[in-house]
């Protein structure tokens, strides 16, 4: 990792010995980085550069005995959204079956025996060549596993990205993996707790939220959103976010009366597990690129579970009710009035 200059992080998450099942050993691995060409730069140069950075980073999860590997939200890009230019930025899109990157992924995963998390822009020639901020999921065996899509689209400060591609219709997707059942919750997902809810109604074992967000936007936010989320649905939860500050040849303005400007803010990295029993490991760097390490073991989320019983004592039902009358045009809040 010294080498490779970027940070490598190791944290262990224990849970208590039982009588009648074994352990449930996974390592999972988060990798956080900065683009490495700048914006303008040709996009298969830009796209090739990032696939050598993260190989590289990879073979060292690899060393380390990593099973499952996500990367952060759109990794093969600048996080362009803030332009509101289509071009050249829609020209990152790929094919999240068979794309130049899925293919790069599923040569690592089947050399590494590691399942890959590729979070892309996705283009779906299938239905018109739209786009879509989708997570592929890779098998450690190199098969594509499936996509997952983001579900909720930023309105906020500079994360135009509705501009780019519309909220996701693949739902609460959670993948069987030979390490266990994971989902992806892809970046302003992790600030609706429904959604988090929803993976671990699913099945859950452990939700990643590969992110792109900076400092000015999110960051007192971070360190407890993933965590929350651990603890309310007795799962693991990976928040990864990418370093640096991108900048972008033309100016472009936030709407909110201040002066143009070329870049977006500093994406903080702080990359971080968290347990279901209300643990966390450290984050990595806020600047540095960086692979942490977490060897997990999945037997803590029934323990956490046993203990405090959230979806036993869960009302589901209630809210299911309420949630639906709430959603209707006549909907008439609750409301007591002397
Ligand atoms: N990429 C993305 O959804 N960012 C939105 C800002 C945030 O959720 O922190």
């Amino acid at each position: 990792a010294q080498e490779r200059e970027f940070d490598l992080q190791g944290y262990v998450f224990e849970a208590a010995p039982e009588q009648l099942r074994t352990p449930r050993i996974v390592r999972v691995g988060l990798i956080q980085n900065k683009i490495i060409l700048p914006t303008d730069a040709p996009v298969l140069n830009q796209i090739t550069a990032l696939h050598k950075r993260v190989s590289e980073i990879v073979e060292v999860a690899a060393f380390c005995g990593v099973n499952i590997v996500c990367f952060q939200e759109a990794w093969t890009m600048p996080f362009a959204f803030c332009t509101r230019e289509k071009e050249p930025w829609t020209e990152f899109a790929e094919s999240a079956e068979d794309g130049f990157t899925t293919r790069f992924c599923q040569e690592l995963a089947k050399k590494y025996n590691m399942v890959v998390v590729s979070p892309i822009l996705e283009r779906d020639e299938i239905h018109g060549g739209t786009l879509w901020n989708t997570a592929v999921v890779v098998s450690n065996t190199g098969q594509f596993l499936g996509k997952s899509r983001k579900n909720h689209i930023p309105r906020v400060g500079d994360f135009n990205e509705s501009t780019y591609y519309m909220e996701g219709n693949t739902g609460h997707r959670v993948f069987q993996t030979q390490f266990g059942r994971i989902a992806v919750n892809i970046c302003y997902g992790r600030h609706h707790p429904l959604n988090w809810f929803m993976y671990s109604i699913n099945g859950a074992e452990i939700i990643f939220n590969p992110s792109a967000t900076v400092g000015a936007v999110s960051e007192p936010m971070w360190s407890v959103e993933a965590r929350n989320a651990a603890i309310a649905n007795h799962c693991f939860t990976c928040a990864i976010n990418r370093v640096g500050t991108e900048y972008f040849k033309n100016e472009f303005t936030s709407g909110n009366g201040k002066k143009a400007h070329h870049e977006f803010g500093h994406f903080y990295g702080s990359s971080y597990v968290a347990a279901p029993d209300g643990s966390r490991s450290p984050g990595l760097s806020r600047t540095h690129d960086g692979l942490l390490v977490a060897e997990i073991d999945l037997n803590l989320n029934r323990q956490t579970a046993d203990k405090w019983n959230f979806k036993m004592t869960g009302r589901y039902d209630m809210y299911a009710d309420e949630l639906t009358k709430a959603t209707q045009n006549d909907f008439k809040p609750n409301i007591i009035k002397e």
